[in-house]
Parts: C-alpha cells; structure tokens; sequence
C-alpha cells in the first residue's frame, strides 16, 4: 500500500500530567503515515486527487496548538481520528515524540495504528 507521509512535524502544545507542565507549551514531533493509492492522482497529475500533506499539516498544527491534555497517549488519539474522520483516510499509523521528557532519553511518546470505522 502506498503512503503519504508528513515527518518531522514539530508543534509547541500544553500538555503533560505534571503541575510545571500546565504552565509552558512544549515542543511535540509527529511523524504520520497515511495510506492513499498514489495511483490516482499520478494520473492526472492533480492536487485535488491527492491526500494534501499541506492541508493535514496546517489541521493538525491547529489542532494541537489548541489542546490541552495531560497524556500524549489522548492527543494521539484525537489526532488519528481527526486525519481518519476529516481527510478520509482509511489507515494510519502515527508517533508522537515528546523531546526532553525524559532525561537521557532523545524522545518518548507513543505509537499507534487506526484504521476508518475501527471500535
Ligand atoms: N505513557 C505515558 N507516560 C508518561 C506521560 C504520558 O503522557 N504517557 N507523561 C508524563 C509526564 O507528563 C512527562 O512527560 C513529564 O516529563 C510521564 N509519563
């Protein structure tokens, strides 16, 4: 299966459990894999038959930017099932990384895979 990709998305968010974490926005990265049949809009060659990774980005971005939940695991979630329910997108597999969570650690977070209609 083919993909469209968006790596690398980094977005200051509120977010974390701690009392120091409810009062500074922290970077968050975001790596997301989309399945979509490039096929389609190979052959006409046209924006309006893709998966626009602009247009993911720029949703998802406000989305974050607007959250505020205590766990990585919750706004991983939303963030899935806003790419699924908004873009149509059938399957997805997306990380979260929280940078300098963790002493020592380059990145913690989460990884999940949803799939459109999925419990
Ligand atoms: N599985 C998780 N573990 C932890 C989380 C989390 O969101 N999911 N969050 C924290 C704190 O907010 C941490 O990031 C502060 O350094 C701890 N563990």
């Amino acid at each position: 299966m083919d993909h469209v990709f968006i790596e690398g998305l980094e977005i200051d968010a509120l977010i974390g459990i701690y009392d120091w974490e409810r009062r500074v926005r922290q970077p968050l990265v975001f790596d997301i894999e989309m399945a979509f049949d490039n096929r389609v809009p190979a052959a006409t060659d046209d924006i309006a038959d893709t998966l626009n990774y602009k247009a993911v980005s720029k949703r998802v971005i406000a989305y974050v930017k607007a959250s505020e939940f205590g766990l990585v695991e919750t706004l991983a979630e939303r963030v899935a099932a806003l790419i699924l329910d908004e873009f149509g997108v059938q399957r997805l597999r997306l990380k979260l990384g929280k940078p300098g969570a963790v002493r020592g650690a380059r990145a913690v977070g989460v990884v999940i895979e949803r799939s459109r209609g999925e419990g």
